[in-house]
């Protein structure tokens, strides 16, 4: 059975499109109103081929479909496998009217987005996200890109998708460490921006690790909307967005340093998170008991305390020099000056964060 739960809008003046949130979506609602000509590329990868690609397709009634399977993994978020996108889109034949559909988690959702951005200077694109973090996050706000050895998203562009299709139904075939890491922006709205949704964390967090059906709609709607007003009031970062980074200077650290893909972008951010939480204490923005707070949350969702072993504050500082919210060599980091509340930020103590870092990172 299919039904629509949830609906909403990225208010983005024409290039305004909705986020639809249901069960039983892919393979019945029909996206053929968000394509602009006859010809549709679904990009995915060979995990969620075999269990979605034929229910999208079904999104497409009448239209030219052809298909591009990229290789699975974090580490393959780089040129050469966004290469494989283009290369399948010539040997198509398709032009600039086509529409590409990003089929899978928040990889495949950010290259294909990339891709779409630059293939004959930018087509449409519509996001289908079948991970918990790419439905809560990656899907919505146009932000596409692959990685660089040396940092995290470091080439990519702004592009908008014209629509973003959620089935929580396909969920269900998520591990358990991919639900644990998608909690960790779920859980990072309530940090940022909205205590309420904090406080209802708290109480459904065993529900949400379990794949409750109704729990899981609701954190993911209200994780959208979240989302998508941040974006709507600033959709390029010029300032306020920038709060979406919450634990991500330090997470895109840990996940550099831990060779892409060994750590999941998620369980870098929850480490990242209650790392920035320390330090906001250090700064004196939010009491210890607040950043405790924080870390059970995160810690119930199934998600690591502390970096990986070995790393050590010399790495963070070395790899978060590359940051992309620093300016003319200036650490920016975002801090939590309430639970509940955060703000951008360049002027953390040096001594406060080399006693955050100092506390994390273990030795051996
Ligand atoms: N653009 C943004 O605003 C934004 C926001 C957050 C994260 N990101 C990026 O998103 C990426 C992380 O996304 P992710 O956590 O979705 O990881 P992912 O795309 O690697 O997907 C995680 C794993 O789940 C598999 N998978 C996907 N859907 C499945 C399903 N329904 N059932 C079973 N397996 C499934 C994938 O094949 C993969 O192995 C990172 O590269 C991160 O930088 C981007
Ligand atoms: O949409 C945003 O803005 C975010 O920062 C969301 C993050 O969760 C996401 O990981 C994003 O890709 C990070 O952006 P970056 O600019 O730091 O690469
Ligand atoms: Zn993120």
């Amino acid at each position: 059975m299919s039904r629509v739960l949830h609906e909403l809008t990225v208010e983005l003046g024409e290039r305004s499109y909705p986020i639809i949130i249901g069960q039983g979506l892919l393979g019945s609602y029909d996206l053929s109103s968000f394509v602009s000509g006859s010809q549709v590329m679904i990009v995915t990868n060979e995990t969620v081929a075999p269990l979605y690609l034929d229910r999208a397709v079904g999104c497409f009634p009448g239209k030219q479909i052809d298909t591009v399977v990229l290789p699975d993994g974090e580490k393959y978020k780089d040129w050469q496998t966004l290469n494989m996108i283009f290369d399948g889109l010539l040997e198509s034949r398709h032009t600039r009217k086509t529409t590409l559909v990003a089929l899978g988690g928040g990889v495949v959702g950010d290259m294909t987005g990339f891709a779409a951005a630059c293939y004959q200077r930018g087509v449409h694109f519509i996001q289908m996200p079948t991970t918990l973090l790419s439905q809560v996050d990656s899907s919505v706000g146009g932000k596409t890109g692959i990685n660089h050895p040396l940092g995290k998203n470091m080439v990519g562009a702004f592009h908008q998708p014209e629509a973003v299709l959620i089935d929580t139904d396909s969920l269900c075939t998520l591990p358990p460490r991919e639900v644990s890491a998608g909690l960790a922006e779920v859980i990072k709205y309530g940090l940022i921006r909205d205590i309420r949704f904090l406080d209802w964390l708290e109480a459904e967090m065993d529900r949400l690790v379990a794949l409750d059906a109704s729990a899981i709609a609701e954190a993911i709607y209200r994780s959208c909307a979240c989302k998508a007003e941040v974006v709507a009031r600033d959709e390029r970062e010029g300032g306020l967005r920038a709060i979406l980074n919450l634990g991500h200077t330090f997470g895109h650290a840990i996940e550099t340093y831990a060779g892409y893909g060994n750590w999941l972008h998620g369980e870098a951010v929850g480490t990242g998170m209650i790392m920035a939480a320390d330090l906001s204490v250090r700064e004196g923005m939010i009491s210890r008991e607040q950043c405790d707070r924080a870390a059970a949350l995160i810690r119930r969702a199934g998600l690591p305390e502390l970096p990986p072993a070995g790393m050590t504050p010399g790495d963070f500082m070395e790899l978060m020099s590359v940051d992309k919210k620093n300016v003319d060599g200036e650490l920016r980091l975002v801090l939590l000056d309430g639970i509940g509340h955060a703000v951008v930020t360049g002027d953390a103590a040096a001594d406060n964060l080399d006693a955050t870092l100092a506390r994390f990172c273990r030795s051996g």
